[in-house]
């Protein structure tokens, strides 16, 4: 059966932009674009996973706040239930230690980069305004 991994990811708004951030090439969904966070890890509240991978992956301490949606998506190499959740920087400043890219894109804009497949019920509610 396939690996079936939980994951999170952060809707940061800043001057009503969004934080986008690129997968690097040579990872799985090579140069797709995606909400920055990552597995949680077991016994871990899905928050705490979210304000850990957020410093690990971009120095950058946030307050979570309302969840979005949670997605399950098969993907070939496993089954991702990703949970988005909005959420707003802390520190004021972002180190990209991991992604290859960032933009800050307004909601108008988001559909002018490829969003990982699991991510698109949340780019539409995003869009849409909840
Ligand atoms: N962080 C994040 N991951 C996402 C999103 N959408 C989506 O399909 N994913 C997938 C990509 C990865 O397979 C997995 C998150 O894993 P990860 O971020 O901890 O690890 P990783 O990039 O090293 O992934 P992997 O190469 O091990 O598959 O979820 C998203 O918006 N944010």
């Amino acid at each position: 059966m396939k690996k079936y991994v939980k994951v999170v990811g952060a809707v940061i708004e800043k001057d009503e932009k969004i934080l986008c951030a690129q997968r690097n090439g040579e990872k799985s969904l090579p140069n797709m674009w995606e909400f920055p966070g990552g597995k949680i890890e077991d016994g871990e509240l899905p928050e705490a996973a979210l304000k850990r991978e957020l410093m690990e992956e971009m120095d950058c301490e946030i307050n979570v706040l309302d969840k979005i949606v949670t997605t399950v998506y098969e993907y070939d190499f496993a089954t991702i239930e990703l949970t988005t959740y909005y959420a707003e920087m802390v520190s004021d400043s972002i180190v990209l230690r991991e992604h290859q890219d960032m933009k800050w894109l307004s909601r108008d804009e988001l559909d002018s980069v490829e969003w990982a497949p699991a991510d698109i019920e949340a780019i539409e509610k995003i869009k849409n305004g909840i």
